[in-house]
């Protein structure tokens, strides 16, 4: 199952760029043999239309185009909030439910559609508060990193 990340707005090179990075590629590793793979970030611009809804619409338009066919998660602050081995059993499900691919959504200074956010698989939630959308991507793939290792039985993630 192959997993990608969506997100609106662009992260400079720098400290978090490098976090991202590093928690993806072991991901990556240690999804492997889970037959969890991908771990793709699609980087796309903010919109300049006019207002925060013909924005949302737009960048909706260019997450649609970017991710694989597949279920889409959408990162939002009024989601379901998990615990991580809940987090972790349910890519697990999924990948043993024989979906081919996730993509997670992380939305621009003006969230995501609310269209996309209704018709999305899950809408998970990093706790009630707002984040910037770089520090949600840091989260998101240290959370993806954890969950290979939980699925894998790797010390990384010490769960009572
Ligand atoms: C700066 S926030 C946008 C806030 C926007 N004003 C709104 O109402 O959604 C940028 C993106 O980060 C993600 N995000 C921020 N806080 C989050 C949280 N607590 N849980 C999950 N995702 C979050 C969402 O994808 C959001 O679209």
């Amino acid at each position: 199952m192959r997993i990608s990340i969506a997100a609106i707005g662009r992260m400079k090179t720098g400290p978090e760029r490098e976090l991202v990075a590093r928690y993806l590629e072991r991901a990556q590793g240690a999804g492997k043999p889970l037959a969890l793979t991908g771990f793709d970030v699609f980087e796309l611009s903010e919109s300049r239309a006019g207002s925060a809804a013909a924005r949302k619409t737009e960048e909706a338009k260019a997450i649609r185009a970017a991710l694989p066919d597949g279920l889409v998660v959408a990162l939002d602050e009024r989601g379901k909030s998990l615990a991580s081995e809940a987090f972790a059993n349910q890519l697990a499900r999924w990948r043993d439910d024989g979906r081919a691919a996730i993509g997670f959504v992380i939305g621009g200074a003006d969230g995501i559609d609310p269209d996309l956010v209704r018709a999305a698989d899950l809408t998970l939630s990093f706790s009630p508060m707002v984040w910037p959308h770089q520090l949600v991507r840091i989260m998101l793939a240290e959370q993806l990193y954890r969950a290979t290792t939980i699925l894998s039985g790797h010390p990384y993630h010490r769960g009572d």
